[in-house]
């Protein structure tokens, strides 16, 4: 019996993944084959069994199956997010060891989050939704457009040859979303920040593993050059902007959104007030802006541009989003832009942005049973152990998922732009394997659709730390791919198949692996972009 609650529990404990050499056998298997690794342990024992996989310094149960993972994400009294966060702001992001302790998550009394750690969490959930959302949204759509049209003297009118379609698209679109978040300066003072970040970015994996400097030196070097960047534009924030006498401002120059500026008051109120440790914090928020969904947006872009059909028939899409300024009217001087709502609410579009997510993404969401033993799904869990859901796993269940009828041709590990749509004459299509509801008759529209995906689909995780940042994503995902379509006309080079960059498993979404050679022209301007 446990004695704070006086509930029963179970005494039975879950089993343990195999191993020829305790810790190096799951550590090998991790590091070559990730995906392998996580799909044995969910397939072990069954759905709903945890069963514990044992890596150096992170042992962790792995939850398979919708209604182990959905029990998961509710859980939030026994299952919290893991002091690992204090380990990773200080290895990956570079907060002094001495101060990285301010970052543990901090519970009242009655093990509720704390006031501090409450008001961390409401800022994030305003900052990145409502009022506040479309404002961000707006300006990075402004930003990539500007880009994009300025371009015009690298890629005009006629065909050029480009080593990397990746290159350009990530240049841009990282670009755009740190002056979103950041404002200009942190881009005018570090002309050099995307190249550092995608530097960085390449090692985040062995940082988040805790290798040691010696071993990796080039890794550190690297977070140095991004700590170094962040704290030039936190001193150039304080000398020229008076925080106090700014007033109630969505966005300006100096911090850019009102997101990151009241983040930097909550670090105060937190105690942080050591500029690398603040440092830490806002790098740790750059990451996370720029490391899921730039790569999703480039592989949005790169599945419609390489089948034919899907690209004439998503550029018809986005075209009839776009608002262009009337000649003589309002805004003659204006710029083309996109109606975003428009965009993010067509089924074709929402299917290839659900699909890519779900085949691209790799997340491990890990919670930790931080207050005491408990109960999971019949299992007990005791004090201080890990528990971790793969999103990748989730979205290979072959129970689950439709694959509209054809074993073959749809499979889940493949690319299918009509997964999530829904079509009423075909009970073979949508996002499930055995649909749960009829479909309506009389409706011969295709519909997007993520019913019945609860605990399947988690790209962006779940529960009360589900990512605040997937809206934002959604319209950054869909604007690049409508910006880039109605610019250019791009053709990847025919002998280039693109293929995944397994070595990110477990980090989020994979990226393209190797270069992405296409070519590329500007399409006849006609009053667009
Ligand atoms: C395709 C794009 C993205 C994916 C796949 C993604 C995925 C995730 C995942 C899996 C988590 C952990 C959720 C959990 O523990 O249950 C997370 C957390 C988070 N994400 Fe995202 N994310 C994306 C884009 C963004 C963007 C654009 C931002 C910021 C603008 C952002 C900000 C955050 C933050 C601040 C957290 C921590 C939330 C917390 O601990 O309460 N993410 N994200």
């Amino acid at each position: 019996q446990d004695e704070t609650s006086g509930i029963n529990l179970p005494s039975k404990r879950p089993p343990t993944l195999p191993s020829y050499v305790p810790f190096i056998d799951h550590l090998i298997q991790f590091i070559t084959n990730g995906s392998a690794l996580l799909s044995k342990a969910s397939k072990f024992s069954g759905a709903s069994v945890p069963v514990r996989i044992s890596l150096p310094g992170f042992s962790s149960y792995v939850v398979s199956g919708p209604e182990a993972v959905t029990a998961f994400f509710k859980n939030t009294r026994d299952l919290s997010t893991t002091s690992r966060g204090v380990t990773i702001i200080q290895n990956a992001f570079g907060c002094p060891a001495h101060l990285a302790h301010h970052f543990k998550p901090r519970y009242s009394l009655d093990g509720a989050p704390d006031e501090v750690e409450q008001a961390i969490h409401r800022g994030v959930q305003t900052g990145l939704s409502g009022p506040q959302l479309e404002i961000l949204a707006s300006r990075f759509q402004i930003s990539l457009l500007e880009k994009i049209g300025a371009s015009q003297q690298d890629i005009g009118n006629d065909w050029v040859e480009i080593p990397d379609l990746c290159d350009l698209v990530q240049k841009y679109v990282i670009e755009s979303v740190i002056y979103t978040f950041f404002g200009p300066y942190m881009i005018s003072l570090n002309p050099h920040i995307v190249q550092d970040f995608l530097e960085f970015n390449d090692y985040i994996r062995l940082l988040f593993m805790s290798m040691p400097r010696w071993l990796i030196p080039k890794a550190y070097k690297a977070r140095q050059r991004m700590v170094d960047n962040i704290q030039r534009w936190q001193k150039h924030a304080r000398e020229n902007c008076d925080l106090a006498e700014l007033g109630d401002v969505d966005w300006e120059p100096y911090y850019g959104s009102r997101f990151i500026r009241e983040r930097q008051a909550l670090l105060t109120r937190r105690g942080i007030l050591d500029e690398t440790a603040r440092a830490a914090e806002n790098f740790a928020n750059l990451w996370a802006a720029n490391s899921n969904s730039v790569p999703a947006a480039i592989w949005f872009l790169v599945e419609t541009i390489r089948d034919t059909s899907l690209k004439e028939e998503v550029y018809q899409r986005v075209s009839s989003a776009l608002l262009i300024p009337e000649a003589n009217g309002e805004h003659e001087n204006g710029h083309a832009t996109f109606d975003i709502e428009k965009l993010c609410c067509d089924p074709l579009l929402q299917s290839v942005y659900a699909e890519t997510l779900r085949l691209r993404v790799a997340a491990l969401i890990v919670r930790e049973a931080a207050q005491r033993d408990f109960s999971f799904c019949g299992w007990r869990i005791k004090k201080g152990e890990v528990l971790t859901v793969s999103s990748h796993t989730e979205a290979m269940n072959q129970e689950v998922w439709g694959v509209g009828g054809d074993l073959s041709s749809h499979a889940l590990d493949k690319f299918w732009s009509h997964r999530f749509l829904v079509n009423p004459d075909d009970s073979n299509s949508g996002p499930l394997r055995n649909p749960r509801t009829k479909r309506a008759a009389g409706n011969k529209d295709l519909s997007f659709s993520t019913d019945g995906l609860a605990g399947t689909w988690i790209p962006y995780g779940g529960g009360r730390s589900l990512c605040p940042g997937r809206h934002f994503a959604k319209r950054e995902i869909m604007l690049t791919t409508a910006a880039f379509l109605t610019a250019y006309e791009i053709d990847l080079n025919p002998d280039t198949i693109p293929s995944v960059n397994m070595s990110h498993f477990g980090f989020g979404t994979m990226p393209p692996k190797g270069k992405l050679p296409c070519r590329i022209r500007r399409r006849p301007k006609e009053g667009r972009i």
